[in-house]
């Protein structure tokens, strides 16, 4: 088989360029039941090629339904997980998905979906625990599928844009599969990696400061595990983001003023600590609105950083930030390729077990920013399951940082849009549907309305605090007569702490499913 220069150059470890395939040849490897781990986190530095060739296989073939995997992944993937959902190619996946056709799986009931904090995905996969099944001594993953953009001369592999789960899945993988991306620049040079050692000899990781390398930089493997490589020429699809409206421009400039007075205050330094900010429309409004607050010297220590962080960049108010993932649109690529000298000196990509660690997002005094679905009178937030029930994304790495960041702030719209109520759906409710983020969690609520400021509150000041900032005006008064009567209620039967009528709790999600609104008319 013909090599290519550019792949030549960028496998620099010879014996694995005799292992250079056609992906169509692995085809025969795979077979149903079969535990898959992929690198990959938030749809960058994900396989592509050989799922593809899987995918067509099972398409050309009718075997849907017939070749289905356990499918672990760091975070989500690129759009071949999307398509391996529609070809029902999934039989159970963890920890993080995106994408209408996985989620639709997940809820029609074909997927079967674990949530996990992201934070400890990898190590309780490597602890054995989600293949309990299978005899002792039987490989924890069968095959990892990892997209490298270099190999070093002694075969370890350099990730491209995310390192996610790829050190755990490549430990425990019986045989490891390389995609090697000649597409995309090589990333050699950006990452600080360490591998899992588990309890009780785990050592402390002795990061101090966000730009600390203590790792290696690059995966290191067992050759003899790497059965194959096969070339790709893709890139990563990152679909554009949605344009910053009002309401986000909103929480932003409510959200930098609180920062600003924190500094004033003196709870906060001039250059605050190391942020941390989820993905979305929202989370990208308020970094582009840091880029133009008066903040200089910031530092990020994340999971993931989209386009707006490349304005903190250019426009040197951002020193160093950190992460597992750099998920950028293609033009966002494109700028950070041009620009690669400038911005690669500034940047470290770290495993998952590290970018969101418990222990170190504590240690550094992260302030962490994310979305909920909704938020309660209470503070006790939903990330994941609308009412209740519909998995959206998952839980992500949104507790791994709000349980332990030094200020927790949930950010989101009052109301979302919805097609059946002219004021859309209220995000702040009597009682949350489902809970990741308790109220022992939450320090911030933030929402177009007005920021709830819940530290040292008790339950029911926390309640008027956020319903008197935080709803949308058309809601505020039905949450404060649902507080009222839950206050006279819980008075008479003395449970005032946290004051709830059980059967109304959950009017609002009833109300909207029966009547396609939250605006509760009656309470009976
Ligand atoms: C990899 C990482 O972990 S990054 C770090 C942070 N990670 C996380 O926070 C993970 C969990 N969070 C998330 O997945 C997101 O922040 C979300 C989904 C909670 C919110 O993101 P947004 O962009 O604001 O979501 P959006 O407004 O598009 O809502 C998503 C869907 O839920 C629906 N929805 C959201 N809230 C509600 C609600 N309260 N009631 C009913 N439906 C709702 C929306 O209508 C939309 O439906 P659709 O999929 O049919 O279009």
């Amino acid at each position: 088989m013909t090599i290519s220069s550019v792949l030549k150059k960028r496998v620099r470890y010879a014996p694995y360029l005799e292992r250079l395939v056609q992906p169509q040849e692995l085809v025969p490897l795979f077979r149903t039941g079969q535990n898959l781990g992929w690198s990959g986190f938030t749809g960058v530095g994900a396989p592509k090629i050989v799922p593809q060739v899987l995918a067509d296989h099972v398409a050309t073939n009718s075997l849907q339904g017939q070749l289905r995997f356990n499918l672990f992944v760091g975070a989500s993937a690129g759009p071949e997980e999307s398509r391996w959902a529609e070809l029902d190619m999934i039989s159970r996946r963890s920890p993080h998905q995106v994408g209408k056709p996985i989620s639709r799986a997940i809820n029609d009931g074909r997927i079967q979906f674990f949530d996990k904090h992201l934070s400890m995905f990898p190590q309780d996969l490597t602890y054995g625990f989600y293949t309990r099944e299978r005899p002792a001594g039987a490989p924890i993953l069968d095959y990892a599928i990892i997209e490298a953009t270099a190999i070093k001369e002694d075969g370890s592999i350099v990730p491209g844009p995310s390192v996610g789960a790829s050190p755990e899945f490549v430990a425990v993988a019986d045989k490891v599969i390389l995609e090697v991306n000649t597409a995309t620049p090589s990333f050699e040079g950006m990452h600080d990696i360490d591998m899992p050692v588990n309890p009780p000899h785990r050592p402390p990781y002795p990061y101090m400061s966000v730009d600390q390398r203590n790792g290696l930089d690059s995966i290191p493997i067992d050759p003899a595990k790497v059965v194959a490589i096969v070339e790709s020429n893709q890139r990563d699809i990152v679909p554009p983001n949605t344009e910053a409206d009002d309401a986000s421009r909103a929480i932003a400039s409510h959200l930098i003023g609180f920062l600003e007075h924190e500094v004033t205050c003196g709870r906060l330094p001039a250059n605050l600590h190391p942020l941390q900010s989820g993905i979305g429309n929202i989370a990208n409004a308020v970094i582009e609105g840091l880029s133009s607050a008066s903040f200089k010297n910031l530092t990020v220590w994340t999971e993931v950083l989209q386009d707006s962080f490349l304005d903190l960049f250019e426009n040197g108010s951002l020193d160093f930030a950190t992460a597992t993932s750099i998920r950028l649109t293609e033009p966002g690529f494109r700028r950070f390729f041009d620009n690669w000298d400038e911005f690669s000196k500034k940047l470290c990509l770290r495993s998952q077990v590290v970018s969101n660690n418990p222990e170190l997002i504590r240690r550094l005094g992260v302030i962490a920013m994310n979305t909920p679905v909704e938020v309660d009178i209470y503070a006790h937030a939903n990330s994941t399951n609308v009412s209740g029930s519909r998995m959206l994304n998952g839980l992500g790495g949104s507790a791994d940082f709000l349980r332990n960041a030094k200020l927790s702030i949930m950010h989101t719209p009052a109301a979302r849009p919805s097609k059946t109520d002219p004021t859309g759906i209220s995000t702040i409710v009597p009682m949350a549907s489902h809970v990741d983020q308790t109220e022992h969690d939450l320090d911030i609520v933030v929402t177009d309305q007005g920021l709830a400021d819940l530290r040292g509150l008790s339950p029911t000041e926390r309640a008027r605090e956020i319903i008197n900032h935080c709803a949308h005006p058309d809601y505020k008064p039905i949450l404060t007569d649902y507080l009222d009567r839950a206050e006279f209620y819980a008075r008479k039967h003395k449970c005032l702490h946290e004051p709830h009528i059980l059967k109304n709790a959950h009017k609002f999600h009833i109300n909207l499913a029966e009547k396609g609104t939250m605006k509760v008319d009656s309470w009976d």
